[in-house]
């Protein structure tokens, strides 16, 4: 299977603050990559660096074998192109209406739309918003006046616009319950195989990760300390992994602030 994304030695810092600190990661085409980690571990770091949000201070991106990070700026905007984004609160604009968001994806990936009749316009969006179980009603209201679940599916809706090969979802499921989160998981897996995409997708829902993923990585200390098969999680036979995916206190991972009991014995 040909390497889609490449990552060598992938290293970033703010200030004194390592946070990558030699990433190494091959995602395969075809592969739905799960990214694992703590809270402030960099996954998101990540994922801004491959998207050129942020700029590493060392090591390699290569997306379909060119390097992001020395392509001139006109050809990394065209590799760019190639990445749909479902970003971690949908990151929706509040003062466009859902139909124009959506549009605004469409014409993002697929700068061609402009020049389509605007009915066509309209339809292809419509058209998105069907494939995310959205009706077309929906398209006239503003992102304030819809659910948390209803944002991360015209979120969804506006990553998959243009049908970007390769698409990236930040923590999809935060902040949803658990059937909505079933259902963004499900739409997810539908939209990634009705595209054929390549997906890497940061989460902390073992459900989801087991649901989404084909394969995953645990990234701790600023590298990719673990990957497998996503249906290996819970059964990694690595010490960062167990503790991470069964939530325990104890183990090689360090929980940052005093537990009531700690407190107590310290007091
Ligand atoms: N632009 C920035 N300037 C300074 N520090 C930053 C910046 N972006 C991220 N960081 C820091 O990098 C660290 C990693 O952040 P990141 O958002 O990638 O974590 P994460 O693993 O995605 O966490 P979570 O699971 O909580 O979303 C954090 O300590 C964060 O404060």
């Amino acid at each position: 299977m040909p390497i889609r994304i490449r990552i060598r030695g992938l290293k970033k810092s703010f200030g004194k603050h390592v946070v990558l600190n030699g990433v190494d990661l091959d995602v395969p085409d075809g592969a739905s990559l799960v990214i694992l980690g703590g809270s402030g571990t960099g996954k998101s770091v990540l994922l801004r660096c491959i998207l050129g949000l942020i700029l590493p201070d060392e090591g390699t991106i290569e997306i379909d074998g060119e390097n992001v990070l020395t392509a001139t700026p006109e050809r990394r905007s065209e590799i760019l192109k190639k990445i749909g984004m479902l970003f971690q609160n949908a990151a929706l604009f509040d003062s466009m209406s859902v139909l124009d968001n959506v549009l605004f994806g469409l014409r993002a990936k697929a700068p061609e739309t402009w020049n389509q009749p605007h009915q066509q316009q309209t339809a292809e969006a419509t058209n998105l918003l069907a494939q995310v179980g959205l009706g077309a009603a929906v398209g006239g209201l503003m992102p304030a006046e819809l659910s948390g679940g209803m944002q991360k599916r015209v979120g969804l809706a506006r990553s998959i616009a243009g049908r970007p090969p390769i698409q990236f979802f930040d923590e999809p499921t935060t902040g949803l319950d658990p059937i909505m989160s079933a259902v963004i998981n499900r739409l997810i897996v539908d939209c990634v195989k009705r595209l054929g995409a390549t997906a890497i997708t940061i989460t902390h829902d073992m459900t989801s990760a087991q649901t989404i993923g084909t394969i995953a990585a645990m990234l701790y200390e600023g590298k990719i300390i673990w990957h497998g098969k996503a249906s290996d999680l819970m059964h990694s036979g690595n010490a960062v992994v167990n503790q991470f995916v069964h939530g325990w206190l104890e183990g090689p991972i360090k929980i940052a602030y005093p537990l009531p009991e700690a407190s107590q014995q310290a007091g």
